[in-house]
């Protein structure tokens, strides 16, 4: 895979000027810039709530544009822009899959999944980095799970600029999210539900009837994988931190993905060479 960082479409002073454009629009005027205004774009998604609600905008933009009803939405959302990245860790819960094939076939979505490198199964993976790696080496995992299947994704399918679904009232990293970013690689993230709160998106999924994570309904507010993701605890509410269920107990609140690549990639690569060298030289004959 090349590494070369890819020129953004839009300059610092561009980024500077768009984000004051789109500072306070709604989340449909910032997807309708989106499809308007950016080349290469896709959603990424791990089917949050915040990803089900731009799902469905923009399915619905895609039918108001045409203003044909009945043809179906695959058709002219393909014109409009590029189509769903889910990255499966191969750790995600049932009910996460679940939805992936709901929200699919709802949005008539096409879904592009990407699994880490080289392996298809949890069994294949673990024979290959071992069992429970992101307990022995959580940044090895992050780089497996999510950050170079993503690469793989983008470059593959000539992915420019990404839609995400990280709102600033998650907190943490996320707090002084712009409207439009660009990372080190040269994507362009948007996260057009920026300002929404997490009754704004429980609200507009209840208001829009739109298929959301069975886990919902039992607690949960923020899913990852399975055994990063903690079940609620009857009465907490934790009305201040919807992703306090994530990495819980550890110093750790988000997954690699909206981090740097390529310190990411150096620093994987690096460990991975001397693990090597460490294994090739228990190989070695003894006195060579
Ligand atoms: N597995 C996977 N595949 C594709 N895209 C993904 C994935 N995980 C995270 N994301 C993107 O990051 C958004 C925020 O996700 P989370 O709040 O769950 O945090 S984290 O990224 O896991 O740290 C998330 O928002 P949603 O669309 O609401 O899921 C996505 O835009």
């Amino acid at each position: 895979m090349s590494d070369t960082k890819t020129t953004p479409q839009f300059s610092p002073e561009d980024l500077q000027r768009i984000n004051a454009e789109l500072s306070g629009k709604s989340p449909q005027d910032i997807l309708k810039w989106a499809i308007d205004n950016v080349q290469g774009l896709y959603q990424t998604t791990a089917f949050g709530l915040t990803g089900m609600c731009a799902l469905d905008m923009i399915s619905k933009i895609s039918l108001e544009r045409n203003e044909i009803h009945l043809v179906p939405l695959v058709r002219l959302s393909r014109k409009a822009w590029g189509f769903d990245i889910f990255l499966d860790t191969l750790y995600h819960f049932k009910e996460t899959l679940q939805l992936a094939e709901t929200a699919s076939e709802t949005y008539l979505a096409e879904l592009h999944t990407y699994r880490p490198p080289g392996v298809q199964t949890v069994e294949e993976f673990e024979a290959k980095y071992g069992k429970e790696l992101w307990k022995t080496d959580e940044d090895a995992y992050d780089y497996l799970v999510k950050v170079e299947p993503a690469q793989r994704a983008y470059k593959e399918l000539g992915v420019k600029a990404v839609i995400t679904g990280r709102r600033r009232s998650q907190g943490a990293d996320r707090q002084d999210l712009p409207v439009v970013e660009v990372d080190s690689t040269g994507l362009i993230k948007i996260n057009p539900l920026i300002d929404w709160s997490f009754k704004d998106v429980r609200d507009y999924i209840d208001k829009e009837n739109v298929p959301y994570n069975a886990l919902l309904d039992q607690g949960y507010r923020s899913v990852g994988d399975w055994h990063s993701t903690a079940a609620p605890v009857e009465g907490d509410k934790s009305d201040g931190n919807e992703r306090g269920n994530r990495w819980q107990g550890r110093n750790k609140s988000e997954c690699g993905l909206h981090k740097d690549y390529f310190e990411m990639k150096k620093a994987f690569e690096e460990k991975h060479k001397a693990a090597e060298e460490v294994a090739m030289q228990k190989e070695a004959p003894v006195g060579v």
